[in-house]
Parts: C-alpha cells; sequence; structure tokens
C-alpha cells in the first residue's frame, strides 16, 4: 500500500492528569474516507484539535505526506493542504456567505504573501480572482444563491456546507469533518454526502467524526473507534457492524 497521506504514532493529550487521547497510532491512506466514530468524550474532537494543530500533543508524532508536522499552527498545516470543519460552525454572523468564503485563511495566505508587493490595481485583479474563485466554490456547495445574504441568518446545515466551501479555498487534500451530519435536515444531509463523495471522487481524502451511524456505515471505509482516549477498533464498515463489542458498546441499538 502506497505511504499514508496523514500518520500518527502514539498520540496522546493530557488535560491535568486526564488523559483525553491516550497512545493514539493510526495511517489515513490517500482517497479514503474514514469515519472515527465512538461515545461521548471518547477523545474524538482533542485529536482532531491535535492534527490540526489547535492543540499540542503532551507526546506523540503527526506526519503529513511524509513530513513532520508535530505541533505546527493551523494556518502552516492549512497551507500544506490540510483543511478542517467544527462541530459547531462559528461563520462571520455579519458578513455574507460570500465574504465569508472570501475570507478564509488560504485567501489570506495569498494576501499576506503578496499584498505588500502589489499596486492597487493588481490587489483590485487579486481581490476579484478570490471573488471568482469563492464564488465557483459557493456553486459547488448549492450555496450560490444565498452569497449576499448575512451568514449568521442561513440555516446550521448551511452553514456546514459554508464550512466546507470555506476550506475548500484552500484546495485542500485531506480533509477533517467533525459532525457534519448532526443538526443537518435529511435534504442538505444528502447534499453535503454527494459533495463529499464527487471531492472524493477527485481524489480528495475525508476523516469524519460522526455519530450517525447510517452514515458512517454507508459511506465511510475504514472505520476506527475510540474509547476513553485509546483507539479499540480499526476495520471496514462490515467489520464494525458485526464486531461484537464494538456493537455492544458503541453502536448499540442505533445499527438494529
Ligand atoms: N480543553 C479541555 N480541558 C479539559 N478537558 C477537556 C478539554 N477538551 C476536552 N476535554 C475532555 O476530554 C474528553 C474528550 O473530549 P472530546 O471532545 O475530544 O470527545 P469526543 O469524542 O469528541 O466527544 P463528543 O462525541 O461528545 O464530541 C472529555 O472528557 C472532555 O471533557
Amino acid at each position: 500500500m502506497a505511504d499514508p497521506i496523514l500518520s500518527i504514532r502514539n498520540v496522546s493529550k493530557t488535560f491535568g492528569e486526564f488523559r483525553a487521547v491516550n497512545d493514539v497510532s493510526l495511517d489515513i491512506h490517500a482517497g479514503t474516507i474514514t469515519g472515527l466514530i465512538g461515545p461521548n468524550g471518547a477523545g474524538k474532537t482533542t485529536l482532531f484539535n491535535v492534527l490540526t494543530g489547535m492543540l499540542k500533543p503532551t507526546g506523540g508524532t503527526v506526519h503529513l505526506d511524509g513530513q513532520n508536522v508535530t505541533g505546527f499552527s493551523p494556518d502552516a498545516l492549512f497551507s500544506l493542504g490540510l483543511g478542517r470543519t467544527f462541530q459547531i460552525p462559528r461563520p462571520f454572523a455579519k458578513m455574507s456567505v460570500l465574504e465569508n468564503v472570501m475570507l478564509s485563511p488560504m485567501a489570506q495566505v495569498g494576501e499576506r504573501v503578496w499584498g505588500p508587493f502589489l499596486g492597487a490595481a493588481k490587489m483590485r485583479d487579486q481581490e476579484a480572482t478570490i471573488r471568482k474563485r469563492a464564488m465557483e466554490v459557493l456553486d459547488f456547495v448549492t450555496l450560490a444563491p444565498l452569497a449576499d445574504q448575512a451568514a449568521g441568518q442561513i440555516s446550521g446545515g448551511q452553514m456546514k456546507l459554508l464550512e466546507l466551501a470555506r476550506i475548500l479555498m484552500g484546495d485542500p487534500k485531506l480533509i477533517l469533518l467533525d459532525e457534519p451530519a448532526a443538526g443537518v435536515n435529511p435534504t442538505l444531509t444528502k447534499t453535503l454526502i454527494e459533495k463529499i463523495e464527487e471531492l472524493n471522487r477527485d481524489g480528495k481524502t475525508f476523516v469524519i467524526i460522526e455519530h450517525d451511524m447510517d452514515f458512517v456505515m454507508q459511506h465511510c471505509d475504514p472505520v476506527i473507534a475510540l474509547a476513553e482516549g485509546r483507539k479499540v477498533f480499526e476495520g471496514t464498515a462490515d467489520e464494525a457492524q458485526s464486531n461484537p463489542v464494538l456493537l455492544d458498546a458503541y453502536l448499540g441499538a442505533q445499527v438494529e
């Protein structure tokens, strides 16, 4: 098998005495949609926070495409092609949907790098380019009709699509989604899944935290389970559904 796009070795994160993530090792392979499951408090979001540079691990290493990126900042990781969305989206509520996408960190990186060297006309050109790209991305996630609406006024599901649009501005190769389907109506969930699968066919790799087991079993492979900070299962969706321990402890009635 090809080298993993993301390689996590013995990663731990403690808060005081409490081990939220405990010695987790796993590989994410390019082109997959990995489902990360586990009960509340298992450490899934904490692991995402470590992988995306929002928290520094207490121990262990993270390699992205073979490069040791342990402890890198979220900006640096985003520049290297790692995008993530949050369990609860936090758009700039008073700005328009389009402005939120135009403010994506990747567009900002461009501005930081080029801004001081560009004349006013070139800056306008660059803004036009960012605007055009933002509209394309909004069109892709089906939000183009809402481009001028205040981001605080769209639905929770539309905010999740907006988050996806923001990270797509950076053209990431690896996308981590934290509970994309939570609180989203079935129609928008369907749209979101279609977009994830389309992006995946185009070569993007996903890791998805999700409590909705139908979502995980139908769209994720492999499936990895955490419990009390540790990795307790790794296998295919079929194996997950027939694993007695997992079924009993983490999937329960949801699968039946
Ligand atoms: N900043 C923090 N300080 C102290 N404890 C924390 C902090 N962040 C998370 N924890 C604790 O770490 C544990 C793991 O939390 P985490 O949010 O990673 O779990 P999760 O698997 O994502 O849960 P959920 O499915 O409910 O989102 C929880 O007990 C949580 O209270």
